[in-house]
């Protein structure tokens, strides 16, 4: 419905209401009929006929794609839409990919009836990630999450998105993260510390258990680690939370129900105007955009006049780039807005979810601790550092840290538009058709990882031996979408898993977590958000954490 055809729509009655009043008043309603008002009502009549059109009749009785398998529609005129904005991200898709028989893809109909096509199969998925011309951002996610992320790399499309990539991909070639690997640990000592003193006088914890909202800690520690790795500056977000940075990216990783309500009028009506109205969220939003925009700008100028005194020796992505001069500083800027956003909170949410799941799995809690205190030195010894070949020799750790990704993917669904009229494994799919890649179903989908794909087991990454198997047991590498593939893969994984399994072994080695309410043992409990960019709890995750000794 964002397409409504306004312009032709304005013009066309404008033209017959100044035909129609100077030519023909005698044919109107009104004795004295007004230009405006003769306006408006030809507006509403062309509005109403287009949407009859639009919402029920093509979806129903003319689209190419009717024929296509699909769940029964809720709603004559919204079809499932009720249902997908009261369940997490890409929560009915994944249902929908279990239950409806179809040949790799299928059809739903959502808001006002907008038709939306499901890809599952390995070979639909290679389609859609392969042809990446053919298959692009949609445009309303310039003005859902453009003001946060910039016109960076993740919202580029075509020659342009091909142009930034090639200047981007030596800051994250698996050297340079190599590099980074001591970036991570220092971060996650210092997170681990910071708990450990505040358990240490915490003088309302019960059984030297305190309380934490896990959720939080990844998200801070998270951040200090991007702003660290990215720009070269610890923004301290982890020593203070009310940090100006750490206070915004808070508003804006919020998973509130207006933020949802939003996306959804970004469906129907043009992005921009919504983006401007005049209220809380989009004021706030538009501060923050300024904030993080403003921060990375003096960034990049101090690297500038380093570099122009030949002083520039960091290592930080944001280095790479300015010694590079290839990028100009406003696309520098725009790149650094892209990784903060999307290399903090997905990273967090990852974390998160490993704690919840050690909760819930304490068996595996216990042999990640085991392994940790043997194959790393305690945070507590200051001078020692790790490199990448401690923490890719941790066959417990890394299997534990890919099941998470597989099971509880960050960004559980993604979108593309049809930039042409095309096929998708030989059914015609119109221009403009939106397609939805379910990737949380797909991660547990039975077709690609056996009937065990629903359930959470570490063991699937390891061999019989206890060697890592790099598949999981998936039949085809499009199981696995968490980090998405092709040309416009996730251009940060190496970046994420590495981040992530380093503060996650500082954490399961120092810490014992369990939940603070064990209904959430069972996971149908943890309220998963519907309305943020990423699929996180809801309410956090409140863990109760007590220092285990000796490491
Ligand atoms: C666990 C953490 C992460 C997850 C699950 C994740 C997931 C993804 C996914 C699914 C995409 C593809 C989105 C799409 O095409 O629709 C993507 C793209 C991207 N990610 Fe990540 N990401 C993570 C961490 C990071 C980090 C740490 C960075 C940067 C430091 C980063 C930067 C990017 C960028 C720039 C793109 C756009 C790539 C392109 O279009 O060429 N991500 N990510």
């Amino acid at each position: 419905m964002s397409d409504v055809p306004v312009r032709p729509v304005t013009g066309f009655s404008a033209l017959v209401a100044y035909a129609l009043v100077t030519y023909k008043p005698d044919i109107l309603l009104s004795s004295r009929p007004s230009f405006v008002g003769t306006f408006f009502q030809i507006w509403t009549l062309c509005f109403s006929i287009w949407a009859f059109w639009k919402v029920i009749l093509y979806p129903k009785y003319f689209s190419p794609l009717r024929h296509l398998p699909g769940p029964e529609n809720a709603s004559w005129w919204n079809g499932n839409a009720a249902r997908i904005f009261s369940e997490a991200n890409g929560a009915p898709a994944a249902e929908w990919l279990r239950t409806i028989p179809h040949d790799g893809v299928f059809r739903y109909l959502g808001i006002f009836n907008s038709e939306r096509l499901v890809t599952t199969s390995p070979k639909a998925l290679a389609e859609i990630c392969t042809r990446n011309y053919e298959f692009i951002k949609p445009r309303q996610l310039t003005y859902i999450g453009g003001q946060i992320l910039g016109p960076g790399l993740v919202l580029a499309d075509g020659d342009e998105h091909k142009r930034q990539r090639k200047l981007l991909m030596p800051a994250f070639a698996v050297k340079h993260i190599k590099d980074l690997y001591p970036v991570f640990w220092e971060k996650a000592k210092e997170v681990t510390d910071k708990m450990t003193e505040l358990m240490k006088n915490d003088t309302s914890k019960e059984k030297e258990l305190s309380t934490f909202d896990i959720g939080e800690w990844a998200s801070r520690a998270a951040l200090d680690v991007i702003t660290l790795a990215a720009l070269g500056k610890d923004f301290g977000a982890i020593k203070d939370p009310e940090t100006p940075l750490n206070r915004t990216y808070r508003i804006v990783f919020e998973p509130t129900r207006l933020l949802q309500i939003f996306a959804i009028l970004k469906g129907v009506i043009p992005g921009w105007i919504v983006n401007i109205i005049p209220i809380k969220r989009n004021l706030a939003m538009e501060h923050a955009a300024q904030t993080i925009k403003a921060t990375c700008r003096d960034v990049i100028r101090i690297k500038q006049e380093k570099l122009a005194r030949k002083e520039l020796t960091d290592i930080d992505i944001l280095s790479i780039m300015v010694k590079s001069q290839e990028i100009a500083e406003d696309g520098m800027v725009d790149q650094m807005m892209t990784f903060l956003a999307a290399g903090h909170e997905t990273v967090s949410v990852g974390i998160t979810w490993a704690i919840y799941m050690m909760c819930v799995h304490p068996d595996w809690q216990a042999r990640l601790r085991a392994e940790v205190r043997e194959s790393l030195p305690s945070p507590l010894s200051s001078d020692t550092n790790i490199a990448s070949t401690d923490i890719d020799q941790m066959p417990l750790l890394n299997a534990f840290c890919n099941e998470i990704l597989r099971y509880w993917p960050p960004i559980p669904m993604t979108t593309r538009t049809a930039a042409c009229d095309t096929t998708i494994l030989g059914h015609f799919v119109p221009k403009e058709t939106r397609i939805i890649v379910a990737i949380t179903g797909t991660n547990r989908d039975k077709n690609q990882w056996g009937p065990d794909a629903d359930q959470f087991r570490p063991e699937r990454w390891m061999t019989a031996e206890g060697k890592p198997d790099a598949t999981g047991g998936a039949s085809s590498k499009y199981g696995l979408l968490s980090f998405m593939h092709g040309p416009r893969n996730c251009i940060g994984s190496g970046f994420a898993r590495s981040e992530m399994a380093c503060v996650v072994a500082a954490w399961v080695g120092r810490f014992e977590f369990v939940l603070r309410d064990e209904k959430e043992l069972d996971e149908k409990n943890v309220v998963v958000s519907g309305g943020a960019f990423s699929a996180k709890p809801l309410k956090g995750i409140w863990v109760k954490a007590k220092i285990v000794e000796g490491w």
